[in-house]
């Protein structure tokens, strides 16, 4: 006689896919609700940005934030160039990372919340197999994240990944990214502080397509002064593996070229990571962009269904936007779906050093959108905030829409741009004007006080 599967859970009301910030927001809110809850992760729990990305990247950064000061004020009250010690620099990331598994796993238990460790597959519309039992919810929410986009060529498997980036025990000599997107372009920026060779490889003219290409220009002839070498309209053909080091072929335009270095990188995207959930069986649709959702984040073929976070095919990927849908999902949960997804703009930072940090509409979409728009633009080093530290990259584009004067869309280079984005942020959700910027009092000397010169 065929083994039966193990049923339980025939009365769980929900059943969450992930444990990133989107899965563990709806789960809490849920079990806060009274109802009966279960939460599945394949990986450690607390996904990616606790674990692989945001904050173990951040981490990382400070170290180099602080050699990049250095190097500015050279000569100008400090002589010598700090090494950064990359074994040491991992252990104190450690700090911030290997507590948060367990940590997660410890607050989502005390909850009363069953916990998995295995990907569930759906069986049904309401029914899903995981670690070897079959478990009915009346709600199901995928909440599984992104994953690297697998590279077509040969050799692809010697590549590695941002995850093995953020746990190098020692950095190489010399590393190629392939793809100079917001991971490429921020561990390059990493590895050549820290004191590797740093080539970058991508097929299109220039890094980061969506942000705005002047400054984009600044980040990459910067990039190029920090020994950063980039190797654009490059379409990769193979990967070899050579007696020390990896060879990676490339066609670009008749030509067919070569490099090596000692390590190789996958920075070329990621998507949403649905293959091993057995979708079809559930009837729930996706597209590349991810589960197909309406504006209450229910799926569109089974509205027993949710999907929330970078899994969902609302942009962007971010951890702000992937907690705000977990939100929305867990109200219409415990609610009735009452809570459509209404996000206001959505501000974005490259981590490098310069930042680079963008929001609202680019100069394209604004002079699409409105009659009349006024750029403000300037390349601004000499300004005071820049100069006391000597940083050699400061610029800003903000676009104003010329009837109302309301700002629409801002675009900034420089030291702590991370931060100063925010201000342009909260201006453009309340609709506020280059006047109701000047009119505002700010500390002095500070970044925030740099705004009202940019309007
Ligand atoms: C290197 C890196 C740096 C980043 N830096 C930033 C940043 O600075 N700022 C920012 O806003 N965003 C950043 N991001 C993006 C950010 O991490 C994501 O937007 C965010 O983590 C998405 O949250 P989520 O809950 O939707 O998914 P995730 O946090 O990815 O969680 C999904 C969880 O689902 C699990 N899972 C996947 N498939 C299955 C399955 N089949 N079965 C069971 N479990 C599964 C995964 O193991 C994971 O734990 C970065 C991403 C990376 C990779
Ligand atoms: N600071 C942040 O907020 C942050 C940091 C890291 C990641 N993220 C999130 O993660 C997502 C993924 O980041 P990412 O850097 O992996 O992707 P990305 O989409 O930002 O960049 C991918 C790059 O790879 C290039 N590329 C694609 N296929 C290629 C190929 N075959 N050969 C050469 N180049 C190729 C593309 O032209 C692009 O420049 C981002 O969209 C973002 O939402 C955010």
């Amino acid at each position: 006689m065929a083994k039966k599967e193990n049923t339980v859970g025939k009365n769980l009301d929900v059943f969450v896919i992930g444990s990133g910030i989107a899965g563990q927001t709806v789960a809490k809110a849920c079990v806060a609700a009274g109802l009966k809850v279960a939460i599945a992760d394949r990986r450690e729990y607390g996904g990616t940005c606790a674990n692989r990305g945001c904050d173990p990247k951040k981490v990382l950064l400070g170290a180099t934030e602080a050699w990049e000061m250095t190097k500015n004020l050279q000569g100008k009250g400090l002589k010598k160039m700090p090494k950064i010690k990359w074994k040491k620099l991992q252990k104190f990331k450690r700090k911030f990372t290997s507590a948060v598994p367990k940590k997660t796993e410890e607050n989502l238990g005390k909850l009363g919340i069953k916990l998995y460790h295995q990907s569930p597959k759906f069986l049904e519309e309401n029914t899903l197999s995981v670690e070897g039992k079959t478990v009915h919810a009346d709600k199901i929410v995928i909440a599984t994240g992104y994953e690297p986009r697998k590279l077509p060529f040969d050799g692809a498997k010697l590549l590695k990944e941002s995850d093995d980036f953020l746990n190098l025990k020692k950095l190489p000599k010399s590393i190629i990214f392939i793809g100079a997107g917001y991971i490429g372009m921020e561990f390059a920026h990493m590895a050549a502080r820290s004191g590797s060779k740093v080539t970058i490889v991508d097929f299109e003219d220039r890094p980061l397509g969506p942000f705005d290409a002047e400054l984009v220009k600044e980040l990459t002839d910067y990039s190029k002064r920090l020994g950063i070498e980039f190797i654009f309209k490059a379409d990769v053909k193979s990967i070899k593996k050579t007696k020390k080091k990896y060879k990676i072929s490339y066609k670009k335009g008749s030509k067919t070229e070569s490099v090596k270095a000692h390590m190789m990188f996958n920075t070329a995207g990621r998507i949403p990571s649905i293959s091993d959930l057995d979708l079809e069986s559930g009837n729930v649709a996706f597209d590349e962009k991810g589960i197909e959702t309406d504006a209450y984040l229910q799926s569109k073929s089974n509205p027993n269904v949710y999907a929330c976070g970078d899994v969902s095919d609302h942009d962007v990927p971010l951890t702000p936007l992937s907690g705000r849908q977990g939100y929305v999902v867990g109200e219409n949960i415990v609610k009735g779906n009452k809570k459509k997804l209404d996000t206001p703009v959505i501000p974005s930072v490259v981590f490098t050093l310069p930042n680079l940090a963008s929001v609202g509409y680019s100069e394209e979409e604004a002079r699409d959108r409105y009659k009349n728009v006024v750029v403000k633009q300037g390349s601004v080093p000499d300004w005071f905030n820049a100069k006391r530290i000597n940083a050699p990259v400061y610029a800003y584009k903000i676009l104003l829409n010329e009837r109302t004067e309301e700002i629409v869309g801002a675009h900034i280079i420089g030291p702590e741009a991370a931060e100063t984005i925010n201000l342009f942020t909260m201006a453009i959700n309340n609709k506020m004007t280059a006047g109701d910027i000047k009119r505002t009092i700010f500390t002095y000397p500070s970044w925030a006080n740099d705004v009202k010169s940019m309007v």
